[in-house]
């Protein structure tokens, strides 16, 4: 399979460092293309793919075309290679708000599917969303979810969910660094080194996610185990609850799901 991008930004290099060294594909029959030259020679490098400036090179013959550039070039971007994919490529859009059925009126004969992914896709633990469109076999999804299950999960969703998607688990990894980086901040109040400080939150934060994924209990449960009657826990759970943490992290995320929405009507 040859999968061709278009954009080698930040989310094209977490999905390409998540599956360049997977077994099902080559780093050679990954190619990018971005408009900055250093880009590519760092991408190239980097990884051992094909990057460079122009898609020319490898658009026809390209068996999956991800667009990954932002939604305000996006269709400047897709003006560009509309004319000479091939009929059968497979054309997967991760861009934020951008839908479907836009998409489909660029390339009429052609399976499209749309995918939120996340950057932590770059360390085997990514988060994605597929959702298909009109023209979509199952073979097609199979395709799509191969890639994107390679360096994490992903679900199939309706694509009504996308923007819920990308408030959550699109934009989530960043409002998680920020709480790592505010807990290493508390970790070096107390005295402890920035490094280890980093570590103890991250490895924290880590062990956590696992704990919710692998046990399947409701992180309330999770958290009362934590929470010994009269301990150091539930001085800080009162901290938090009152100054509005839970409610500042719901309305961060729905801020999020607004963006992607009002992104998408534009
Ligand atoms: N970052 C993330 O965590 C996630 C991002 N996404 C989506 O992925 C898309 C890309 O995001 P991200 O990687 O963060 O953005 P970036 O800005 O990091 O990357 C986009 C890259 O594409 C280049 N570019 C723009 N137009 C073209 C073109 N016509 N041909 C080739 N290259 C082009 C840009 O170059 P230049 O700067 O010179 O214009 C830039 O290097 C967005 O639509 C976003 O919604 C989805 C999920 C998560
Ligand atoms: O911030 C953004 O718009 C993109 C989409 C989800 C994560 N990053």
């Amino acid at each position: 399979m040859k999968i061709g991008f278009i954009g080698g930004g930040a989310m094209t290099e977490a999905i390409v460092c998540g599956i360049s060294s997977q077994p099902w594909i080559k780093p050679q029959d990954i190619y990018v293309s971005d408009h900055k030259e250093d880009r590519c020679n760092y991408l190239k490098e980097k990884y051992s793919i094909n990057a460079i400036v122009g898609a020319q090179s490898f658009i026809k013959t390209a068996d999956v075309v991800i667009l990954a550039i932002k939604p305000q070039t996006a269709f400047k971007a897709v003006d560009e290679i509309k004319d000479s994919v091939d009929a059968g490529a497979i054309i997967i859009s991760i861009i934020a708000g951008l839908a479907l059925a836009d998409l489909e009126k660029s390339f009429p004969d052609n399976p499209v599917i749309r995918v939120m992914p996340n950057t932590p896709m770059a360390v085997s633990a990514g988060m994605s969303a597929i959702a298909t469109g009109s023209k979509t076999k199952k073979a097609d999804a199979n395709i799509a979810e191969r890639i994107f299950s390679s360096a994490g999960q992903a679900v199939i969703v309706e694509e009504k969910l996308m923007d819920a998607v990308s408030g959550l688990s699109g934009s989530g990894p960043a409002f998680i660094f920020i709480l790592i980086d505010a807990m290493s901040d508390a970790g070096v109040r107390a005295g402890l080194k920035r490094d280890t400080a980093v570590k103890l939150a991250a490895q924290t934060v880590f062990g956590s996610a696992k704990m919710v994924l692998e046990t399947g209990m409701h992180p309330a449960q999770l958290r009362d185990q934590v929470t010994s009657p009269g301990g150091t826990t539930i001085e800080g759970v009162h901290i938090m609850e009152q100054r509005g943490v839970r409610g500042a992290m719901i309305d961060a995320i729905t801020a999020a799901v607004e963006k992607s929405k009002a992104m998408g009507k534009k």
